[in-house]
């Protein structure tokens, strides 16, 4: 989930590591029969001028990893590149390396890198700390999103934005002004109210986790957000949902690289290129055809290999 978005950088809270005792926040009480009107824009963190030709966003070249514990090795040349306002699809069988690939671009502990480079918005993202990957607008949602007892989902995400706008030298947003920013944002992924009041993902279901993922995303705002299989778990109602709301912040500016197996999610979120991960590289790269092929025959009829 967003949580790991290493936005979040509030101690003694390990983001990276899972376990439920990490965190340990004081929650303020809010009373949310409050009616603020206040409305603020999301904070964008893009260094782009408007119109023009689209610029590169993200280049990634032959990129090695390893498992930090194990050096067993991952990632083994990924090359990817990526323009502002193109949605890229990673697809491969299980265990090809497709999560690592997307922990690896938010700076996740549990890998090392071994070779390669990352270049983003003309950086070099491995000599960023997570933290500044995610205030330079790197957005993650993650395929399991864990649960943070005794943090609000509405105080986690005011301090989440907060930082954000913090590092774009604007004023932060105290919670009544927040909570007028953050609940026009819930009919975007169709969420109640009560959503915010309860801690983060504590005893959500596995569809309103990703929804939630969502909600992060728009409350935050991202020039690239990183989508880990947001349509495991989803019915139909709740996929087309999660599929609007991520269309609706898809701008020319921003980009979207999304982790999936299946073609349904394919048919709500339009993708520019389909990139074929097979034993931790990239073998093929295509249009939607390839997705459509591999629906129909399987991984064997576009195999690299
Ligand atoms: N932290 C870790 N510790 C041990 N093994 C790991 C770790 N991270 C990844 N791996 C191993 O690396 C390989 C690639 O894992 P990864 O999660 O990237 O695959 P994936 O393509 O996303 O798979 P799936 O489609 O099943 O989600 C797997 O064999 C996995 O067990």
């Amino acid at each position: 989930m967003a949580l790991f978005n290493p936005t979040f950088s509030f101690k003694p809270c390990n983001l990276f590591s899972n376990g439920p005792q990490r965190c340990r926040y004081v929650q303020s009480v809010r009373n949310f029969t409050l009616r603020a009107t206040v409305s603020v824009e999301a904070p964008s963190s893009s260094t782009t001028d408007t119109g023009g030709a689209p610029k590169l966003l993200l280049e990634v070249k032959d990129l090695s990893a390893v498992i930090t514990e194990s050096k067993q090795s991952i990632l083994k040349g990924v090359n990817l590149t990526m323009f502002e306002g193109e949605v890229h699809v990673v697809m491969g069988k299980n265990g090809s390396g497709k999560s690592t690939f997307a922990k690896v671009l938010v700076g996740h502990p549990d890998y090392e890198i071994t070779g390669g480079s990352i270049i983003y918005k003309g950086q070099d993202l491995l000599e960023m700390a997570p933290e500044e990957r995610a205030l330079a607008g790197l957005f993650m949602s993650f395929q399991s999103p864990v649960e943070i007892p005794g943090v609000s989902n509405i105080d986690f995400l005011n301090m989440a934005y907060n930082a954000r706008r913090r590092k774009l030298g604007l004023p932060e947003l105290g919670p009544i002004e927040f909570y007028g920013y953050v609940a026009p944002k819930l009919e975007l992924v169709n969420m109640k109210i009560d959503f915010l009041n309860r801690n983060v993902n504590e005893g959500f279901s596995g569809g309103e986790k990703k929804r939630n993922e969502i909600l992060q995303l728009a409350v935050l705002g991202a020039d690239l957000s990183i989508l880990d299989e947001i349509d495991s778990g989803l019915d139909v109602d709740a996929l087309r949902d999660v599929a609007k709301a991520v269309n609706g912040l898809q701008t020319p500016k921003n980009s979207v690289l999304m982790i999936t197996h299946y073609l349904r999610l394919l048919e709500f979120i339009k993708p520019t290129y389909i990139h074929i991960m097979e034993n931790g590289r990239i073998v093929k790269t295509g249009d939607i055809s390839i997705a459509e092929i591999l629906e129909r025959e399987g991984y064997k009829s576009i195999s690299g290999t």
